[in-house]
């Protein structure tokens, strides 16, 4: 059986620069918004996907930037490793967390230091957002 758990997820941009993080429903580490890519799924599709059931946010995958594959233990599935493709998504209306999700917060440079964080986004994705 595969170790690997393939994911498509945003560093999601509000229009004040801010970034989004979600905490999904009975689980305890902050994470990019995104989720699995289904077989024969385009990642940038599965993003696309992810980011309507999970926030009702439509996005244009035209103007999704490509950031790279990023790799680190999983939060939540002990013994697993998450593989991320990762895209720059820019958005400019609310958004409306589903019931899937029980928080989600902007964060900036500075607003993270306590929140608990899946290693993915504390070791690459917001080290990425901040230097950026
Ligand atoms: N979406 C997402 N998943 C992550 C991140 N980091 C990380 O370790 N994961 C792991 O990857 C798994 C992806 O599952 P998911 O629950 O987001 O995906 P999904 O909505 O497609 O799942 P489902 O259809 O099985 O409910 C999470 O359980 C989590 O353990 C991240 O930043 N974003």
């Amino acid at each position: 059986m595969s170790r690997i758990i393939h994911i498509a997820a945003a560093l999601l941009i509000g229009p004040d620069g801010k970034t989004l993080l979600v905490r999904k429903r009975n689980t305890q580490a902050f994470m990019q918004p995104g989720g699995k890519i289904e077989p024969g799924e385009q990642p940038v599709n599965a993003l696309a996907r992810e980011l309507h059931e999970e926030l009702g946010v439509r996005i244009d995958t035209a103007a999704a930037v490509y950031l790279g594959a990023f790799s680190a233990p999983a939060a939540n599935e002990p013994g697993f490793e998450v593989r991320c493709e990762l895209f720059r998504v820019q958005v400019e209306g609310a958004v409306e967390a589903a019931a899937e999700i029980e928080e989600a917060v902007w964060v900036d440079r500075h607003s993270h230091a306590y929140l608990e964080l899946a290693p993915l986004t504390r070791d690459h994705i917001l080290p990425l957002y901040t230097a950026g």
